[in-house]
């Protein structure tokens, strides 16, 4: 005890510092820690605040910060500030229980504020506010619920408001109970029923002078501080200057030993005006916390909704390759083919966008030569489609991705002839433009104006070429991509021409299937249309006699469109070509009826 009372007592005697450097070397802090509960800092900033403390402040005139705190996060940034008290406030019933006063709040309540506060901050002052109806009607009542908040609610010290004779004689049995007591005068929010609202206080001369009295006779009654809530400053100063204790002024002006404010509104937590309860005009905002909230929760939302979050970055969570594959065999084991192919999907999804992954899943192989590619091709014929597919048909979605005509198709005869007609019908009986106009042999541009106006030619280099790579062709005419190479329920290993496409498995619908089918192909589908929801065509293919045992397969085109752009980097095939509804049918031999059907020209 001795050794404490030396580590906590206010000297600058050389023979402490010495005595200092011993007790580091005994690693004695660790005493000192536990005594107080207090950080595991070195730092003598970080030491744990007593009444000492205050009292040593309060003599110099450093002035003595508080805030109050409610629960864990709160306590913790509080402390961390370095603030030197926390209150615990009952104000905890209006910011964060949303009642409109404070008479609500029970004790309960207030302890778990209390003992969550106790859990964040380590170094200020737990000062825990005894509520409305639970100290008003004995010293007992007062004492007992004093104790429980240093018991139960891991609290330094407590509270409580007004200074009526009764609660002075309750005061000054909890002080000699053993437990701090601060007192509070000015506005005192327990009291709305008799003061009639939160209103100031001292605002006359009797008021003052209650004001002035009750805080004295507090300090009497053992009282360690004084908070001032709303009172005149000039009332502060003079009972700050009355007494031998620091006051605290909570909307009582500069002349107090110590400020005060709550801590939702000093950093701006309740902006919106129907769920701050009060804010009172004395607050000054350091912050608007609120507004960074509502940010934060509107972006999440929108990250949700449009699939952004969570990415790959933030499903840290991995299953080994192994696994992942006896897991998919297990579900189709257990007939859960739709939770199989869901699951499937995802390993598919998970795998472009991370490449730890893949290296992960190489390593967990033990046959060198086969890859994670071939293992998941036989595992893929196992997995049904799940939505309305049933498992007897294959549905495929194609995509007929077509580039409009660049240029004015060439007028059918019959055509230019009525155009001719009606344009000389015009000319002979329309009334003539008057002739100072139509004379002036400059109205058609000369000079700045000329414009040297050479058409492109109708027939490009790849038209002579007959270069079916290039979009630069059939100027007038619409064209349409053929893929070579392998495709679905063609012979297998034997490449074919057809169209994007892609088999339907887990997509939503089957025109995001053919978007995918697309963007496999070209990368990205930013200069493609997709042109509505729906199919075009569907047509249904029967397996041939060799293929047989194989199911019927559907296969549904959607149309999509080439915009702005007039070469594309085609991906994911051996060849392609850009090719008329005509030459089209040169690929099909065999669907030439079909496809003259679908595509009209
Ligand atoms: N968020 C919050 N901040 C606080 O400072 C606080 C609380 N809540 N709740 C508990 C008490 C209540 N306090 C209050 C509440 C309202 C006023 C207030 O608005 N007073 C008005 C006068 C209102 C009247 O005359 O009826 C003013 O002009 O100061 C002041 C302090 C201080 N405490
Ligand atoms: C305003 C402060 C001093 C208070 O009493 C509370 O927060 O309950």
């Amino acid at each position: 005890m001795a050794l404490l009372k030396s580590l906590l007592a206010p000297t600058t005697k050389p023979s402490l510092s010495l005595f200092r450097h011993n007790v580091c070397m005994n690693n004695a802090p660790e005493t000192e820690n536990k005594v107080h509960s207090g950080p595991m800092s070195h730092d003598p900033a970080r030491k744990k605040v007593t009444l000492i403390q205050l009292s040593q402040m309060y003599r110099k005139s450093k002035p003595i910060t508080m805030t109050t705190a409610y629960d864990y996060p709160s306590a913790m940034h509080v402390d961390e500030a370095g603030i030197d008290i926390i209150l615990v406030g009952d104000s905890a019933s209006m910011v964060v229980h949303g009642h409109n006063t404070t008479l609500p709040l029970t004790i309960e309540e207030m302890l778990v504020h209390c003992r969550s506060v106790a859990r964040g901050a380590k170094r200020p002052l737990l000062v825990g506010d005894l509520p409305f109806g639970t100290y008003e009607s004995s010293s007992n009542q007062a004492v007992d619920t004093s104790a429980r908040f240093l018991k139960e609610g891991e609290m330094d010290a407590i509270k409580l408001e007004g200074g009526s004779p009764s609660r002075v004689i309750a005061a000054k049995a909890i002080v000699e109970a053993g437990i701090a007591v601060m007192g509070h005068v000015g506005l005192t929010p327990q009291s709305i029923s008799v003061l009639g609202g939160f209103r100031p206080q001292g605002k006359n001369v009797a008021g003052a002078i209650k004001v002035v009295e009750t805080a004295m006779a507090l300090q009497e009654a053992g009282c360690f501080s004084i908070v001032l809530e709303c009172v005149p400053a000039p009332v502060a100063a003079a009972v700050t200057a009355a007494l031998q204790i620091p006051t605290i002024g909570v909307g009582a002006g500069p002349f107090c030993s110590g400020q005060a404010l709550v801590y939702h509104d000093l950093v701006g937590m309740s902006q919106h005006p129907h769920h701050a309860k009060v804010t009172p005009k004395f607050c000054k905002q350091y912050a608007r916390v609120g507004d960074v909230i509502n940010n934060a929760l509107v972006e999440y939302k929108e990250d949700v909704i449009n699939g952004s979050f969570p990415d790959t970055d933030h499903s840290p969570y991995k299953i080994s390759q192994t696994d992942v594959y006896s897991f998919l065999n297990e579900l189709q084991r257990l007939g859960l083919d739709q939770a199989a192919s869901a699951a499937y999907e995802a390993v598919e999804n998970m795998d472009t966008s991370n490449a730890p992954i893949k290296l992960q899943r190489l390593n967990h192989y033990s046959d060198p030569k086969e890859t994670p590619r071939m293992k998941m091709s036989f595992v893929r014929p196992l997995i049904t489609r799940r939505g309305f597919s049933t498992s007897s048909e294959n549905l495929i979605a194609s995509v007929l991705f077509e580039r409009l005509p660049v240029v004015i198709p060439k007028v059918d005869p019959v055509v230019y002839a009525f155009q001719e007609f009606s344009f000389r019908w015009r000319q002979q009986y329309q009334r003539r433009y008057p002739d100072e106009f139509l004379d002036k042999s400059d109205a058609r541009g000369k000079g700045d104006y000329q414009i040297d106006y050479v058409p492109a030619p109708r027939i490009t280099e790849a038209d002579k070429n007959n270069d079916r790579r290039s979009l630069q062709r059939a100027l007038d005419r619409r064209l349409y991509l053929l893929l070579f190479g392998d495709a679905y329920g063609a012979p297998s290993g034997k490449p074919v021409w057809h169209f994007p496409e892609k088999v339907y498995e887990s997509e939503d619908t089957m025109r995001k299937c053919a978007e995918s089918a697309l963007k496999s192909v070209l990368g990205d589908l930013s200069n493609t249309y997709f042109v509505g929801n729906a199919p075009m065509a569907h047509m249904v293919i029967q397996p041939t006699e060799d293929q047989s045992g194989s199911n019927s397969l559907k296969r549904f085109f959607f149309k999509s469109q080439v915009i702005a752009k007039n070469k594309f980097n085609i991906g994911k095939c051996e060849d392609f070509v850009w090719v008329t509804k005509d030459e089209l049918m040169e690929y099909f031999p065999e669907q030439t009826e079909f496809f003259s059907k679908m595509i009209i020209s």
